[in-house]
């Protein structure tokens, strides 16, 4: 694969909280249309590494490029058009109580577009169909179950077809057979839609099932970057133990 189809590129970051340094020279890359696993024990980094990508922190050292930007270079103009770009699931990423699952996937669109109601409405079943939830666009976040949660989380990150996606241990709190489906519908996202996806997880069983690539964070510093097979081979103490561990799978 050539340079060019590399879609992020981090450098160097460091990362601190007060006197607390929690991330280390982490440099690594993540190439179009793969999924790119973000894996480690608890408190590596994982998510301080996410939230530097999405630029919620400026980082002492080091540099973020997406679409070959340095993103702490980029006016808010690029900023805001960037954002519209990154389709994000949170960890805990809970979707409004008081709306529809309808009306919480329209708000992105109805937001930064001016398209009308009915286009809005007919890409958010779009989306839903996709997810397989096209049944339960008019209920309300409370009647759906941990599984359907995570998936309408899906269809609204994804709402206005970013080419990249951002997820933050999507399967937590799922059992297996709903987090094998959803790994399911994000293999889907990249083989039907050509999506790039960065995901942070604890699940191993998820690697086998989706990763391309795989960085592996140890106390704040990528000791692993590389393919799936070259992970799941790899003779590194720290990331055959956290295999062991078998986090979550
Ligand atoms: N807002 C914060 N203030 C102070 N320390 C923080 C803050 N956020 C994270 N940390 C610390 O930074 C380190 C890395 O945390 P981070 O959340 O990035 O790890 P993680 O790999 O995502 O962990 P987990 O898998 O448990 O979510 C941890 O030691 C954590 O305690």
């Amino acid at each position: 694969m050539s340079e060019g189809d590399e879609i992020i590129s981090v450098r160097g970051l460091n990362a601190s909280f007060g006197d607390r340094q929690v991330l280390h020279e982490v440099s690594f890359s993540i190439r179009r249309g793969e999924i790119t696993l973000i894996i480690g024990g608890s408190g590596s980094g994982k998510t301080t590494v996410l939230k530097h990508l999405l630029h919620l922190y400026e980082p002492p050292k080091g540099t973020v490029y997406i679409f070959g930007k340095d993103i702490a270079e980029i006016s808010e103009d690029e900023q805001t058009e960037l954002y519209l770009q990154m389709g994000v699931i949170y960890q805990n990423g809970a979707l409004l109580n008081s709306m529809t699952v309808m009306e919480n996937i329209a708000l992105l669109p109805q937001q930064y577009t001016d398209m009308p109601e009915e286009l809005i409405q007919e890409m958010v079943l779009m989306k839903l169909g996709l997810v397989n939830l096209s049944d339960a666009a008019w209920l309300y976040p409370s009647e759906l179950s941990g599984g359907m949660l995570k998936r309408a989380a899906l269809a609204r990150a994804i709402i206005m077809d970013p080419p990249l996606l951002f997820c933050d241990e999507p399967g937590s709190g799922l059992d297996p057979v709903s987090l094998a489906a959803l790994d399911g519908l994000i293999l889907e996202l990249k083989e039907k839609l050509g999506m790039t996806v960065v995901m942070i997880t604890h699940e191993v069983s998820s690697i086998s099932r989706i990763a391309d690539k795989v960085v592996f964070l140890h106390e704040g510093r990528v000791l692993f970057e590389g393919s799936r097979d070259e992970a799941m081979n790899s003779e590194l103490p720290q990331l055959r133990d956290y295999f062991a561990k078998g986090h979550g799978s």
